[in-house]
């Protein structure tokens, strides 16, 4: 494996991770991050306390604070902020890439969809990187809680790009014994997947405080990836997408494991609490909450039928009971599947 330079954009929980695996395979890795004080605290105790508790970090994660010594001579840049942050930090980006006269390969790792836009990450970051600064652009998906790839719990994801060689080249800079990266090249499928596995996560957090059983849990795992495989084949996904790493594998990971910030909001609603109480005591972002109302409307725009994305999006949205909404569901004109 040759050593390069990969500067991971984001010091939270999965940029934090990230940048864990690249230094522990070698690289020379700068994880950027907006807080000064978040930086000396990488540097000084080799922790991200916020966000990975007291796992100690690889001693070859530098935490950076300047965007520009952050990227100089990188061949590999991961953006690994929410979804909200992405513009504006791709715009520090280019100021940076600007000055330094400088291309690169971008990965986005962030998992969501732009509310009024509906843009995926990457289609984000393409029209805000122009692509003189760019080497390549692609993803990394799949199902990787930050609390088990920083511990080592052995971990699939893919690095997606058009570009077999880009994917290629992240695969083997990111793979190691404990955490293997898969190539693939269907953005469409791979970004939609990963962005509503979310949605569908909030609603198994929300049946498991409510005390249902196996059934109504793959009842939604199954109809809930049914309706994500349609919304992303009217895009022109692979329908194939939705069975790997970044559809069922991710849908999976999310859906059952109290590491995901979206499946504990869902536990949380399901406990009667408020949206904007968990929201703010998440101190994570809950991406899904968002993606919710993306997809709800995706859905209408593209006459795409999604009744449980649906369904959570009045749970959330307008304070719909979730039994009452289960009762909703169950209540439709029975039809057949596959459709
Ligand atoms: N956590 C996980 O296990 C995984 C997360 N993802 C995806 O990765 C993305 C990031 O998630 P995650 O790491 O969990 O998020 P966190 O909430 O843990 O961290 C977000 C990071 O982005 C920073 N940030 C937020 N806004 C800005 C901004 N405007 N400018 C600069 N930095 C900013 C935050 O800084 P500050 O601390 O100052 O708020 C923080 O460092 C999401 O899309 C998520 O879905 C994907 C796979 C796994
Ligand atoms: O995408 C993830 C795991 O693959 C993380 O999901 P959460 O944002 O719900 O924690």
């Amino acid at each position: 494996m040759s050593n390069e330079i990969i500067a991971v954009l984001g010091a939270g929980s999965w940029g934090t991770a990230l940048a864990n695996v690249a230094a522990e395979n070698g690289h020379d890795v700068r994880l950027w991050s907006h807080r000064a004080s978040q930086v000396a605290e990488i540097n000084e105790t080799h922790r991200n306390t916020k966000y990975l508790g007291d796992n100690p970090l690889n001693e070859g994660v530098v935490g950076v604070a300047d965007m520009q010594a952050a990227v100089q001579d990188a061949d590999i840049v991961l953006s690994v902020v929410p979804t909200k942050a992405t513009r504006e930090v791709a715009k520090q980006l280019v100021a940076a890439l600007k000055n330094l006269d400088q291309s690169i390969i971008l990965m986005a790792a962030t998992k969501g969809l732009e509310p009024g836009t509906y843009k995926r990450v990457s289609e984000m970051l393409a029209e805000e990187v122009p692509a003189k600064y760019l080497r390549g652009l692609g993803v990394i998906s799949g199902p990787s809680h930050a609390e088990g790839v920083i511990t080592h719990d052995p971990t699939l994801v893919t690095a997606v790009s058009t570009d077999v060689a880009v994917a290629e080249k992240v695969q083997h800079a990111l793979s190691n014994q404990v955490f293997r990266v898969y190539t693939n090249t269907d953005m469409i499928g791979s970004e939609i997947g990963g962005a509503l596995k979310n949605v569908i996560a909030i609603g198994a957090g929300a049946l498991e405080s409510l005390g249902y059983d196996a059934n109504a849990k793959a009842a939604l795992f199954t109809r809930g990836l049914a309706e994500i495989s349609r919304l992303g084949q009217a895009f022109g996904a692979n329908p194939i997408t939705f069975m790997g790493l970044s559809g069922v594998g991710d849908l999976f990971a999310t859906a059952t494991s109290v590491h995901s910030r979206n499946y504990r909001a869902g536990v949380q609603l399901g406990e009667g609490k408020k949206l904007a109480d968990i929201i703010e005591h998440m101190g994570m972002v809950i991406e899904g909450i968002s993606t919710t109302k993306v997809a709800h409307e995706l859905a209408q725009k593209k006459h795409v039928e999604m009744p449980i994305t649906s369904a959570i999006y009045r749970v959330l949205y307008e304070n719909q009971d979730v039994k009452e909404a289960i009762q909703t569901l169950m209540g439709r004109p029975v039809s057949q599947e596959g459709k």
